[in-house]
Formats: structure tokens, C-alpha cells, sequence
């Protein structure tokens, strides 16, 4: 089965270009104004009009009220809406709600105890995204190149689809899928080559990779 790629954190056309390219099945658009990634909401709008049909638009956001997120579910053709904060099981059932678009809820992991965690929003998410949890003092939720022990995923099933992140790259992502079991990666650092610098070639590496 082919694994689905989402790459993170573009910020130009020219990315979603590369993206498309690469065979990625998603493309995430980061409002979160600490992010060397953040993009604004005209930006991320031309960028998401931009983009050929299939490729999945998916906006990452961290603890957003419903003002913020009306703003960017109005002016942005979307697909799914990625909550990258400590939102409740509650809230990602309220932002469905209120939204009528797909959410992915990301969840940090470093311990079993995590994983059961995160098994409490496989009843209100539409998918989960499995990523490591930022050392302590981090400025960002998440982009931080860190991964977590894939071990940690053996054995557990999941009742809605998932993908793993935190700290993948072209280099690493094939024994990742391998350890996991993972049917869909998420990457944002290891395809750039300095923060919020996306390559193109990294890309399609990292796609090349994930199903090599
Ligand atoms: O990428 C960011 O700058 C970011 C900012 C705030 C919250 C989340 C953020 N990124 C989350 C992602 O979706 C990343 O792709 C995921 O955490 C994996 O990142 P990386 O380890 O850099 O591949």
C-alpha cells in the first residue's frame, strides 16, 4: 500500500508546486505566529488556490478560538483543519461542529501512557497525528525535527486513520514506516534546509523514501 505523505509548514506557491510533484497526498499551511512557518491568511489563500486538485489543504493551528478560525475557514478553501494545541476531546467535537471540515488532532507522545491518551479523542477525531512532544521551553507545539520511539506504537490498533510525525526525514523515514506500522508521515523540518526553507528536492526524496 502506498504510504500518504503530508508535507508541513510551505509557504509559497512554489512549494505547493514541489509538493505536487513529490506526490505528496497533503500539504499543511501553519498559522501560528511564532512559526518560521506561519503563513498569513492571504498568503496561505493564493497558495491553497493555487494547488491542483486531490492534493488535500490542511490548516494547522494551535489553541484557536472560533474568531481565528473563522477567518481562515471563510477566505481558505480547506480539507482538514489540524489542531496542534491542547485542545480537549470536547473541542475538536465543537470545532467539527462548528465547521463542517474533517479535524486531525495531534497529540504528543513519549510514553505508553501517551498513547492511551491519545486513544481518548479516536472517538471524536476524524484522524490523529502522532508526533513527539517539544522539550522543555520549546517555543513551537510542533516542527522541532524531534522524534519520539516508534516502538511505542507496536501493537496498538486505531479506530480512525493516523500518521506519524516528529523528526522524520529522508534518511530516517522508510525504517520509521517499517517500525510503525504508519500508512501516512507528516514531516515539516526534514524537507527544508533552514527553518521554513523547503526544498524541492527533499520532497521527493522524502516521498521516495516513504514507500521505498
Ligand atoms: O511547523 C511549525 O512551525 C509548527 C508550529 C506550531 C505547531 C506545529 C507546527 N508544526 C507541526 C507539524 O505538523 C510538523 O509537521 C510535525 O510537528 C513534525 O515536525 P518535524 O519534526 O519538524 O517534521
Amino acid at each position: 500500500m502506498k504510504v500518504r505523505v503530508k508535507l508541513c509548514g510551505l509557504t509559497t506557491q512554489g512549494d505547493i508546486d514541489a509538493a505536487a510533484t513529490a506526490g505528496a497526498a497533503y500539504i499543511g499551511l501553519v498559522f501560528f505566529d511564532k512559526s518560521p512557518r506561519n503563513v498569513s491568511i492571504e498568503t496561505a489563500r493564493s497558495m491553497a488556490l493555487h494547488a491542483p486538485i486531490g492534493l488535500a489543504k490542511v490548516a494547522l493551528v494551535v489553541n484557536a478560538d472560533d474568531a481565528t478560525l473563522d477567518r481562515i475557514t471563510a477566505s481558505i478553501p480547506l480539507d482538514m483543519l489540524q489542531l496542534h494545541g491542547s485542545e480537549t476531546p470536547d473541542r475538536v467535537a465543537a470545532v467539527k461542529a462548528r465547521y463542517g471540515l474533517p479535524v486531525m488532532k495531534a497529540l504528543g507522545i513519549a510514553s505508553r501512557a501517551d498513547v492511551a491518551s491519545a486513544q481518548l479523542y479516536s472517538g471524536v477525531a476524524d484522524q490523529l497525528l502522532l508526533d513527539a512532544k517539544p522539550a522543555e521551553g520549546e517555543t513551537l507545539p510542533g516542527g522541532n525535527g524531534l522524534s519520539f520511539d516508534w516502538r511505542l506504537l507496536e501493537g496498538e490498533s486505531w479506530s480512525v486513520p493516523w500518521m506519524l510525525a516528529g523528526g522524520l526525514t529522508p534518511d530516517n523515514v522508510a525504517e520509521a514506516v517499517r517500525c510503525s506500522g504508519a500508512q501516512q508521515v507528516d514531516v515539516s523540518s526534514g524537507i527544508e534546509t533552514a527553518p521554513g526553507q523547503k526544498s524541492a528536492a527533499l520532497m521527493a526524496k522524502f516521498v521516495t523514501e516513504a514507500n521505498s
